[in-house]
């Protein structure tokens, strides 16, 4: 029988410790002088892209993997699925060396890189589909049954034998993600799902991500610039800069404890007077007015019954700092 400490490892689909990973690159020097040296005597730079990076992802979770452009996003995920090969650290995969056990490994992941299709383009999805089916050993009627379920689920039955060339954006990403879990895939990792996407079909394919979650358990790891998705279907969040991690913890809590300030947005029967400490005016406008509330100076309490007390209140909404806000202030090191 297993104890509690085995329960709890067999719980975590991913386990990173103490990840690292350099490049070396060319440093280019320009002009004559500079193009000779670089093919005679090249100066190299190395870039730490990954600099021990730690933590564990259990079953079934959805995590955003964020972080500014160059901070190691891509780096990591390579890493984690075999692609790449770590300077030091450990990487477990549902329990197996990506790097060694790469190709067991692609039996039990999906992948969806934004700019890299899995999908022919000169084919119809229908027929990569079933191309997948037997690169992944699945029967003719395994493959069916789950090309059926997945046409329906993602709703792909209408330009499912359509050219790949011939789709908009929007529906070549649903059948990307579809053929990502044609092989029934326990993680999936999905890079910019919804970059270029307009807002309806960005719900629609967050819909699908938390569909695809409650229905079969898959665990998501999926990296965005959107703070939609990450807002929308991430309930953790792991936010990595300059190779290194600056938060691992629930979306909400960044949002709520990180940055401890609040907007208020008032409309009052008067022009706003109102001076005081922890309180940023941010907008006024007439009657109207927004107020930033830092409460590691001042209370709501406090700042509420100020304005009771001044003002005729028409209307007041209570927010927390916008998600984008909250991210740039941690890229940023401000908090
Ligand atoms: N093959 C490579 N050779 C040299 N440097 C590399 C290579 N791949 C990545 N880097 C460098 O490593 C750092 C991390 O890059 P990475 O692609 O992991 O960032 P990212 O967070 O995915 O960025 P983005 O959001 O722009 O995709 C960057 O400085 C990048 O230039």
């Amino acid at each position: 029988m297993r104890n509690g400490m085995e329960e709890e490892i067999m719980d975590n689909v991913l386990e990173i410790e103490g990840l690292k990973k350099e490049f070396r690159s060319k440093v280019k020097s320009s002009g004559f002088k500079g193009s000779l040296k670089n093919l005679v005597r090249p100066d190299y730079k190395t870039v730490r892209a990954v600099d021990d990076v730690s933590f564990s992802v259990e079953k079934g979770e959805i995590t955003a993997f964020i972080g500014p452009n160059g901070a190691g996003k891509s780096t990591t995920i390579k890493l984690m699925t075999g692609i790449l090969y770590p300077d030091s650290g450990h990487i477990s995969v549902l329990g197996m060396d990506p790097h060694r056990d790469r190709k067991k490994l692609a039996y039990r992941i999906g992948t969806v890189f934004g700019q890299k299709s899995q999908l022919w383009y000169h084919l119809p999805p229908a027929d990569s589909f079933d191309l997948l089916g037997s690169i992944y050993n699945m029967s003719e009627s395994e493959t069916k049954k789950r090309v059926d379920y997945l046409t329906e689920v993602f709703e792909i039955g209408k330009f499912v034998n359509q050219a790949v060339r011939k789709l908009s954006l929007g529906q070549r990403i649903r059948c990307e993600i579809a053929a990502s879990l044609i092989h029934s895939p326990e993680i999936l990792f999905l890079d910019e799902p919804t970059i270029g996407l307009d807002v309806v079909v960005k719900q629609k394919i967050r819909d699908l991500i938390l569909r695809i979650n409650r229905d079969s358990g898959v665990t998501v790891f999926l990296t965005s610039h959107d703070t939609g998705d990450i807002e929308k279907i991430c309930r953790r969040a792991i936010v990595i800069n300059e190779g290194q991690m600056v938060w691992d913890g629930s979306v909400k809590d960044m949002k709520y404890t990180l940055l401890n300030k609040r907007i208020i947005n008032v409309r009052l029967e008067e022009p706003l007077d109102l001076r005081l400490e922890g309180v940023d005016l941010l907008k006024a406008k007439g009657h109207s007015a927004k107020l930033e509330v830092d409460l590691s100076v001042t209370s709501m309490k406090h700042v509420m019954s100020e304005l009771v007390n001044r003002h005729n209140i028409s209307d007041i909404s209570i927010s927390t700092i916008p998600m984008e806000e909250v991210i740039s202030a941690i890229y940023e090191g401000g908090v």
